[in-house]
């Protein structure tokens, strides 16, 4: 899917906005505050019904109204026009597609988009969370069953947990345990294809950007690896009654990143953090474009920020060579970005060509 055009009213300091899109790469220039990560914010409203910015809702109304609007319409791959909307009225979000009310799944799976925004820097530095979420998304698009096997495992898990908490007996406690063993093992199954697919793209991209390093990308299930998951619940079952929660399942697994058999986590530059995950990510994308022939759009936010002028061009040369959308933002015009790119102008909250 690629969006031709994207609309938007009393969205944050844009009062209205009527925008032709590039259908490769697009660039937002501007200053401070003009309104860039705004933009962005838009495209990621469109096609994931939520902010990368905190997520509430009301903030992203401007001063009109407690209303606002993002509309796109797009392209499929066959050339087949769409269009989708997403509009918060104060109180609750109302999503269409094609006219039709959708929930926020079907959106998501609609135009997969991910972004990689300073923020992101959590993905590496901080706890396994970030990480997870980062390859879950891959994982759902990917992997059809994700969805419906991940919320077995959350049903099961929260029943197990509410039971630990109310201190409830061994066996009652145990009575859910097969549930979350058999979702859970499918769980990190999947995970693991996922990371599997996509390891040896990960690597040729690292390498391309930094020249350096061998990488690697294990995933610890989130519980001890040599047993089944049902006997690691079993053995963990007296703990979880004194903690009151399931210390052992793929809500704790762990994406364990390292370079040359070290962990990467505060060893590692921010220009170089930026690149692992623009490599993460690009792979993701090739791979989710592989698999359901539809590219996702990128976005890159502040894409000079941390960059020396020759990383800058490497990571520029990946989108010109990238099958999807995408969507960057710089305080002014890029060299390695100018034969590549269709630059916009932001000011104030405006945009012109
Ligand atoms: N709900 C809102 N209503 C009106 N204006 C808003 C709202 N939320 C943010 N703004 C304004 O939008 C501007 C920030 O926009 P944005 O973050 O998109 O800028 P930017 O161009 O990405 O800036 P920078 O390059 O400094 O990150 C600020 O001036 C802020 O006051």
């Amino acid at each position: 899917m690629r969006i031709v055009q994207l609309k938007a009213e009393n969205f944050r300091r844009f009062e209205r906005l009527s925008l032709p899109l590039s259908s490769r790469l697009n660039l937002f220039v501007g200053e401070n505050a003009a309104g860039k990560t705004s933009l962005l914010e838009m495209l990621y409203c469109l096609n994931r019904a939520r902010s990368f910015r905190g997520n509430v809702m009301s903030e992203l109304a401007g001063p009109a109204s407690r209303q606002w609007t993002v509309f796109g319409a797009s392209e499929d791959h066959d050339g087949l026009p769409h269009t989708s909307g997403v509009q918060w009225n104060g109180d609750a979000l109302d999503i269409r597609v094609d006219r039709s009310a959708v929930r926020s799944m079907e959106l998501l799976r609609l135009c997969p988009t991910q972004i990689l925004e300073p923020g992101m820097h959590r993905v590496v530095l901080e706890g396994p969370t970030y990480r997870r979420s980062f390859i879950d998304w891959g994982v759902f698009h990917v992997e059809h069953s994700f969805l419906p096997t991940w919320r077995r495992y959350r049903r099961a898990l929260k029943q197990r947990n509410q039971l630990l908490r109310t201190r409830r007996s061994s066996n009652e406690v145990a009575a859910w345990e097969p549930e979350l063993a058999e979702s859970g093992e499918a769980l990190h199954a999947l995970r693991v294809r996922h990371l599997a697919s996509i390891a040896t793209a990960v690597n040729e991209r690292i390498r391309s950007f930094l020249d350096e390093g061998e990488w690697t990308f294990d995933l610890n299930p989130g519980w001890k690896a040599d047993v089944a998951l049902r006997e690691a619940l079993a053995q963990h079952r007296a703990r979880d009654q004194e903690l009151g929660t399931t210390s052992a399942g793929p809500h704790r697994a762990e994406l364990k990143i390292r370079a040359d058999a070290r962990s990467v986590r505060n060893r590692i530059s921010r220009g170089q953090q930026k690149l692992l995950l623009a490599a993460m990510l690009l792979a993701q994308c090739d791979e989710i474009a592989r698999s359901s022939g539809r590219a996702p759009i990128v976005l890159i936010d502040d894409f000079t920020a941390e960059l020396a002028p020759r990383f800058q061009a490497r990571l520029a040369d990946a989108l010109a060579g990238y099958a999807g959308q995408s969507f960057v933002t710089a305080f002014e015009p890029v060299p390695s970005l100018d034969a590549v790119a269709t630059m916009f102008h932001v000011e104030h909250g405006k945009v012109r060509r």
